[in-house]
């Protein structure tokens, strides 16, 4: 999985990778020709009479190369880099593509903050691993490895031996602190994760925490999280602060040697003045990629611990997915749930039990429960959120896990009870961001969920732009929105998950009025704690710890004197409106 991501990018730019790897080097070698002439430029001039067009044609080289280097720099920075920002997206995109298709149970174990940190951070450190570092490493192996030829063979073998014998201790130390690094990183992006999700929980739950006076003790979770990220982040830099001056040293080291053993050898004449003058620009050459290896092992260990971390995720199945040859036929919205029972991970009764029922298109069924008797769970199993443990819900007499993901979620619409307004205009609110209604249709929907007059008062009517999270929104005109958006679907079937709470009676009952005309021959589900949300539909079933109690229509269930009977005398007494 890992390595399969990779490749299918690799592949797709296979030939900006080759250009660019080619150019590079080009730019890395033809630089390494550089010390030789100007070694043999300083053999010539150290005679007393040397021929002058001698030096100027070895001085028109250098400053060919110095063009060539410049264009093939250029050349190859635009496509590894590039290559590189093209990674970045590529990566952004599949892990996006891969979270939309994971499950809500995905989403109830992990935390926010720590998704986004995946997203910005891990896929910056990737980029910076096969873009700059692969590039400084690449470039640094074709100047070191070309460099150290001409030493060895324009130079002197055993100068090079002894300048060059603190180079494996210097390796071993790159190695043994980069395992280190990349330890200690994941670490700080751990530590990230939970900062951003910190930060927003408290954004979002800013009104609980002022409502709560949470301030101080939220600012003393918030310190304790910073400290602890302060803490990862000196343990890292203890240890990646230590690799560059340990490098610098270990390259003091070879130039002292260097200085030492190669002025012997010029007075003793076993090397010219212009070989000594080309070990050391040599030297220099080399010493530029070795001393930034340090920076280029972080950014590697730091990218390895990020593509760890993604790779990590991407490789989670999404629990959802269509079986082979998928139905895709739309359904026309005949429910059927035979034997039911669903439990979610780690919890340790079930949600639902034991649910059987018929819905036939064109029907309404009322869900009423106290808190918790699995209402909300029911109509996410419908529609696949989860998948079903034990018993079969069918739709049109089809096993829901036939028809195509696409097609099933395509004939549902489903208001929640919590409600979620994007950070858009109201109309792209409506259609949800699809271009097939015209204006007619978006108003139609408006009006038939009561919240065109609101809209006609906003400043902008249907292109006013909504906060985000539709903080400029009150609770009730929200939930109309998301009613609106279900509306203009006209779905096979509609839910409505105690979408009405946070309206009035009166507005509750022109919508439930609405609904009764536009949604006639079609299948609806009102899910709600108030009988006057559901007492007209065809049948009512009371839910309770996941079971049954009781089914009929509204005038059936009075008459039994039961659950229902009570929660419609208590509702009466408490003057809410249930008739
Ligand atoms: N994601 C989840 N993971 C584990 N348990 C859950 C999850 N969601 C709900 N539950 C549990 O499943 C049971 C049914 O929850 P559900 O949300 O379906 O109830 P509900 O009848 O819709 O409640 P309410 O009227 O408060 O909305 C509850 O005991 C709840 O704690």
């Amino acid at each position: 999985m890992k390595s399969s991501v990779l490749l299918r990018f690799f592949k797709d730019h296979k030939y900006s990778y080759a250009a660019g790897f080619m150019f590079m080097f080009a730019a890395s070698f033809v630089q390494t020709l550089f010390p030789k002439l100007l070694g043999s430029a300083v053999d010539l001039m150290k005679e007393s009479r040397f021929e002058t067009r001698q030096v100027l044609v070895l001085v028109a080289w250098m400053a060919l190369i110095a063009v060539g280097v410049f264009v093939c720099t250029f050349l190859w920075r635009n496509m590894i880099i590039a290559n590189a920002r093209n990674l970045e997206c590529f990566y952004r995109e599949e892990l996006f593509r891969h979270m939309l298709k994971l499950s809500p149970s995905f989403y109830n174990t992990r935390k926010t903050g720590d998704l986004i940190a995946y997203a910005i951070n891990d896929i910056s450190a990737v980029r910076m691993t096969f873009g700059p570092a692969t590039a400084m490493s690449f470039n640094g192996i074709v100047l070191c490895l070309s460099s150290i030829y001409f030493m060895f063979a324009t130079v002197d073998v055993r100068l090079t031996l002894i300048t060059l014998s603190p180079l494996p201790l210097i390796i071993v130390l790159m190695l043994f602190t980069g395992r280190k690094i990349q330890m200690r990183f994941r670490t700080v992006q751990e530590q990230f994760g939970l900062i951003s999700d910190r930060v927003q929980e408290n954004i979002s739950g800013i009104r609980v925490i002022k409502a709560y006076v949470q301030e101080h003790s939220e600012m003393e979770k918030f310190s304790g999280l910073s400290s602890r990220m302060l803490q990862s982040n000196m343990d890292l830099i203890k240890v990646s602060a230590a690799l560059p001056p340990l490098i610098e040293f270990g390259f003091a080291v070879c130039f002292v040697l260097n200085l030492v053993f190669g002025s012997r050898m010029v007075l003793r004449g076993n090397i010219s003045i212009g070989d000594f003058v080309a070990f050391n620009g040599y030297l220099s050459l080399i010493a530029s990629p070795i001393v930034s290896i340090g920076r280029v092992v972080t950014i590697f260990q730091r990218g390895m611990a990020s593509l760890g971390r993604l790779h990590d995720i991407l490789s989670i199945p999404p629990d959802i997915v269509d079986i082979p040859n998928p139905l895709r036929v739309q359904p026309s919205g005949n429910i059927e749930l035979c034997h039911l029972t669903f439990q979610y991970e780690g919890a340790e009764v079930p949600a639902l039990r034991d649910i059987s029922l018929q819905l036939p298109k064109g029907h309404t069924l009322g869900i009423i429960g106290p808190t918790g008797s699995g209402k909300s769970t029911l109509a996410a199993l419908l529609f696949r959120l989860y998948n079903v443990d034990s018993g079969q819900i069918l739709l049109d007499n089809q096993d829901i896990n036939e028809y195509a993901l696409e097609i099933l979620r395509e004939s549902f619409a489903f208001v929640p009870q919590e409600t979620f307004v994007f950070a858009a205009s109201v109309k792209e609110n409506i259609v949800f961001f699809k271009d097939v209604y015209n204006d007619d249709e978006v108003e139609n929907a408006a009006r038939l969920s009561l919240i065109a007059d609101s809209i006609d008062g906003f400043p902008d009517g249907y292109d006013t732009i909504l906060g985000e999270r539709g903080v400029n929104l009150s609770g009730g005109q929200k939930q109309r929105m998301a009613i609106a958006r279900a509306l203009i679907r006209n779905p096979a079937v509609l839910i409505l998950d105690d979408a009405l709470s946070a309206v009035d009676a009166v507005t509750e009952g022109h919508i439930l009025n609405s609904l009764r005309q536009t949604r006639k021959g079609k299948t609806n589900i009102l899910i709600s704690h108030r009988i006057s949300a559901i007492l007209e539909a065809d049948e009512i079933i009371v839910l309770d710890k996941g079971l049954i109690r009781e089914r009929g229509t509204h005038e059936q269930l009075l008459k039994k004197g039961g659950m229902y009977y009570d929660i419609y005398t208590t509702q009466q007494e408490d003057g809410l409106p249930a008739s």
